[in-house]
């Protein structure tokens, strides 16, 4: 079975890629631009990529959206951490949280499936922003997030590894179990 991937990261393509290898799935990576609306929550922005992008693709396919979600900040960057990782980036992350104790944070994917109909999936990492960048894998902000029971962050560590504990991974073994049920 092969499946489309419509994003425009590769840390995100290889990380599912790994994921489905061994189911035998093959993921293919679409680049599409589609507009990722201002909202409250992932499931809202997915789910308006999916109305746009279903006029344009002929095949089922899957989006993806993520965010990194810091206690003390209120949950930001949340829905805008795309944007936040490309303008203040790592740095300005820890800049922010200089000085602060509570650096609980976590992570979420929400992965939406078009067939027809808008299936939604989503996976939730809990962890804790480090005091410094550590690691050369992964990719986004995972040379400051330490998952909840590793001292790694998610940048020391394995594709595999990454998936086993990742918000990512969570929400793909959701989409593979409902992959197994309904195809
Ligand atoms: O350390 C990280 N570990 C992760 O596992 C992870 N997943 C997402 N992110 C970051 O959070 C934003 C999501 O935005 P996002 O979902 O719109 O993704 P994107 O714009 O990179 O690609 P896409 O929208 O074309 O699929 C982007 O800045 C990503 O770098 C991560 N950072
Ligand atoms: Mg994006």
């Amino acid at each position: 079975m092969k499946l489309f991937f419509i994003t425009s990261n590769p840390g995100k393509v290889r990380e599912a890629a790994k994921f489905f290898e061994p189911l035998k799935i093959e993921v293919i990576q679409l680049k599409r631009e589609y507009p990722e609306i201002q909202a409250d929550s992932l499931e809202e922005v997915v789910k308006f990529g999916i109305e746009w992008l279903k006029k344009e693709i002929d095949s089922p396919f899957f989006i993806e959206d993520s965010g990194l979600f810091i206690e003390s900040l209120n949950g930001f960057p949340g829905v805008y951490s795309s944007y936040v990782y490309k303008t203040i980036g790592l740095d300005g992350i820890l800049k922010l949280m200089e000085g602060i104790e509570d650096r609980k944070a976590y992570f979420k994917s929400v992965i939406g499936y078009y067939d027809g109909d808008v299936h939604i999936f989503s996976g939730v990492t809990w962890g804790r922003i480090a005091n410094e960048k550590r690691g050369e894998g992964g990719f986004g902000y995972d040379p400051i997030f330490i998952p909840e029971g590793s001292e790694k962050t998610f940048a020391e560590m394995t594709t595999e590894e990454k998936n086993s504990l990742s918000h990512r991974g969570k929400a793909l073994k959701a989409f593979f179990d409902w992959l197994k049920e309904n195809i």
